[in-house]
């Protein structure tokens, strides 16, 4: 039974990194950003928001846990937050699961806090907003809703995050922008071409004091 408000006790986080990465033209978890790649910057920032994390992917260079899609197919990131939600409900205490996105360097120190403290029933999804625009595969799940997620995944029509959340109790959240030395950073800022790397050099930059 799931108890309000939410902790980071009953949080685990799985950064979604089991995409092809077709656009970067080489995997976008072990592409560099300064000094640490892309997946290290996304741990870094996931890790104090909640209780343990793995990465959804078939394997990980990090001494993190791997956990792979159990659909396959053309389900896309609904896998990896399918997988996510099972993994969760396999750890003890584990209620909900929050995924990021391992393109998403940039992403708020507070989105599990925030995420968290907007649920108001054991059934509800949070996701993050920002500028106007969701970022649905930044959520946080009930673990509960794996078997429906699954289910949803076998029926043949298109399937995208988006349709999911339609069918279900959700709250967004949004995000404000972040200041920085040079202008406003979205902070679900999302690399998915070499252009969009520089581009994250010169935001990474720009954070710097
Ligand atoms: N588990 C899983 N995750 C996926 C899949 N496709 C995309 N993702 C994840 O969904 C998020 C957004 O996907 P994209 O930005 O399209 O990343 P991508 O598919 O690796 O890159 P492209 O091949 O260039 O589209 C990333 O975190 C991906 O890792 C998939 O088939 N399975
Ligand atoms: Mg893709």
């Amino acid at each position: 039974m799931t108890e309000f408000p939410l902790d980071r006790s009953d949080i685990a986080g799985v950064v979604l990194a089991g995409g092809r990465s077709q656009r970067m033209g080489r995997d976008k978890a072990e592409v560099m950003l300064g000094t640490d790649s892309l997946l290290r910057h996304v741990l870094f920032r996931l890790s104090p928001q909640v209780i343990s994390v793995a990465v959804n992917a078939d394997a990980v260079a990090e001494d993190v846990p791997a956990v792979p899609d159990r659909i396959p197919g053309k389900a896309g990131p609904m896998a990896g937050i399918h997988a996510a939600m099972v993994y969760g409900a396999g750890l003890p205490a584990i209620t909900h699961v929050v995924t990021v996105s391992v393109d998403c360097p940039f992403f708020p120190i507070d989105l599990v806090a925030r995420l968290a403290a907007a649920l108001e029933r054991p059934s509800q999804i949070a996701v993050a907003t920002s500028a106007g625009r969701s970022h649905p595969v930044f959520g946080l799940w009930p673990v509960t809703l794996a078997a429906d997620l699954e289910a949803w995944i076998a029926t043949d029509e298109k399937r995208r995050v988006r349709d999911f959340l339609l069918r279900h109790d959700v709250t967004e959240v949004a995000f404000p922008l972040h200041p920085t030395r040079a202008s406003l950073l979205d902070p679900f800022f999302n690399i998915n071409t070499p252009d969009d790397l520089i581009e994250a050099q010169r935001w990474l930059e720009a954070l710097r004091i």
